[in-house]
């Protein structure tokens, strides 16, 4: 008997098994009773389930029925994410702050508003008495993303007004959730550091007088010590994953269990946990792995043929993870272009010129050339091409940012994004989501137990 989760389990060959042969839906039902599959129509575009006017993402026109590739755009309230990161950029300072105020509020702050907005978020950051010894500390997790989403369902606790869904509740919960979620992750990954790769356990109070970017690599860092660059980079990538529409996985998780009445904290950790998987904010993880092995397994990084075929052999599921995927390429909405991928490609082969890691950056660039060739020979001209998560680990790893905080960091950039969603949905769509499943499953009779 395998004793290892406290039952035999062996038994759960058999339930597999039952489990298995009992839940395959046939393929050919699926158009037979012409089900939107992933809630999207026939030519891939996405079922239009609802309105908002906080995000917007494009990556194609219809003309004729027919989807036609177009560059990516993302938009924040109106403003194009490019021009925003123009803005803060020629201003130089931090953009992150101002982004999360457009996104909650709906407006760009003035020069008093921001700077009364970044005291409030500085003055949120310390998490509430005993959370970082009792929720953190005595119950560490080998990975962030899990910890971050018990930490937000846990703050529920530490609420004294947890249930009030008032919008300025919700604000309240969503203003002090985005200023702690910095020292959730920071101190989850010490945890983690510590009582599972046996390091040193270095616990970093936050400073109120940092920017978001600033404190997290404050937090994280054994010393405390970050660049003005690095910070920078950070708060750029942050802009970039704050906020990503209405229908991206994480956000329309927040838009279902929002619309049940909920508390935020149920809503928040349900997004965390959307965000985590490896098609979605997971990814930036994953892409780090697949090159990893693919690092281990061709013997010239510069030969084209032979990582041609080694991307042939991931896509044939008989490589890497046995998904069939490559990580950090293709999007739900993007075809040509996803201008955050563009943004990070810049800074990823700025830092690498810097760095002297330009033969990795190289590396990157073929497999997005040749996975696009790829797509595009196999599917009459298909378009398909880096999302965000493809060159942002590679900006992390050479900003000393460890592995394992890179979904989490994703999660701190983009609960801005969520509860704008969240609020927007609670001002103005009362609607409880509840799309349909067709049965198919043929009527059975109940069969007394000794008769079967
Ligand atoms: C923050 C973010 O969430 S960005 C996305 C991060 N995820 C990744 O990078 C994982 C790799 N990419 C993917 O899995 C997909 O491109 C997704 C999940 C992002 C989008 O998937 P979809 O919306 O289904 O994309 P699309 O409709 O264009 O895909 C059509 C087909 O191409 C396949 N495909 C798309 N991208 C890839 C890829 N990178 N590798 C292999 N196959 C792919 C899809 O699996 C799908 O196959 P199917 O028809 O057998 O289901
Ligand atoms: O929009 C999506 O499907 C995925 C997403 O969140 C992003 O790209 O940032």
């Amino acid at each position: 008997m395998v004793k290892e989760y406290g039952f035999d389990i062996s038994i759960l060959d058999k339930y597999s098994g039952l489990a298995e042969k009992n839940n395959k839906i046939e393929a050919e039902y699926y158009s037979m009773y012409n089900v939107k599959r992933g809630l999207r129509n026939s030519n891939g575009t996405g079922v239009l389930v609802g309105l908002t006017k906080v995000g917007d993402v494009t990556g194609y026109i219809i003309e004729n029925d027919v989807k036609v590739p177009t560059e990516g755009k993302l938009i924040y309230r109106g403003i194009d994410v490019e021009k925003i990161v123009e803005g803060f950029q020629q201003e130089k300072r931090f953009g992150f702050e101002e982004v999360s105020y457009l996104l909650l509020f709906g407006e760009l702050p003035c020069k008093k508003e921001l700077q009364e907005f970044k005291e409030l978020l500085g003055s949120c950051r310390t998490l509430p008495e005993g959370f970082l010894e009792d929720m953190i500390l005595r119950a560490p997790s080998k990975d962030i993303m899990n910890k971050l989403e018990r930490s937000v369902l846990v703050s529920y606790s530490y609420d004294p007004n947890p249930d009030d869904i008032s919008i300025n509740n919700v604000l309240r919960q969503s203003i002090e959730l985005m200023s702690r979620f910095p020292a959730m992750i920071a101190y989850g990954y010490q945890a983690k550091a510590h009582y599972y790769s046996g390091k040193s356990l270095f616990i970093h109070s936050p400073l109120p007088e940092l920017s978001t970017a600033e404190n997290i690599l404050h937090m994280i860092r054994n010393d405390n010590g970050y660049t003005s660059t690095e910070a920078e980079i950070l708060d750029l990538s942050m802009v970039l994953h704050a906020e990503h529409g209405g229908g991206n996985n994480s956000t329309f998780a927040t838009h279902v269990v929002s619309s049940t009445g909920t508390d935020t904290y149920s809503a928040i950790a349900a997004a965390v946990g959307a965000l985590k998987g490896p098609k979605h904010g997971g990814a930036n993880i994953k892409v780090m792995e697949m090159i990893a092995d693919i690092k281990d397994n061709i013997r010239k990084w510069d030969n084209r043929e032979e990582l041609e075929n080694y991307l042939r052999k991931i896509l044939r599921k008989d490589a890497f993870d046995g998904s069939g995927l490559i990580y950090g390429m293709g999007h739900a909405v993007y075809t040509i272009s996803d201008p955050r991928a563009e943004l990070l490609k810049k800074k990823a082969k700025e830092l690498a010129a810097e760095k002297n890691r330009m033969e990795e950056y190289e590396l990157y660039r073929s497999i997005e050339e040749i996975t696009k060739c790829i797509f595009a020979e196999a599917e009459a001209n298909r378009k398909i091409a880096a999302n965000v998560d493809f060159y942002s680990g590679f900006v992390y790893d050479m900003l000393n940012i460890p592995q394992e905080l890179y979904t989490p960091l994703f999660a701190t950039a983009r609960i801005p994004g969520w509860c704008a969603h969240r609020i927007e949905q609670l001002a103005s769509e009362p609607k409880i989501i509840r799309p349909a499943y067709r049965s198919v499953k043929e009527e059975e009779h109940y069969c007394e137990l000794d008769k079967r």
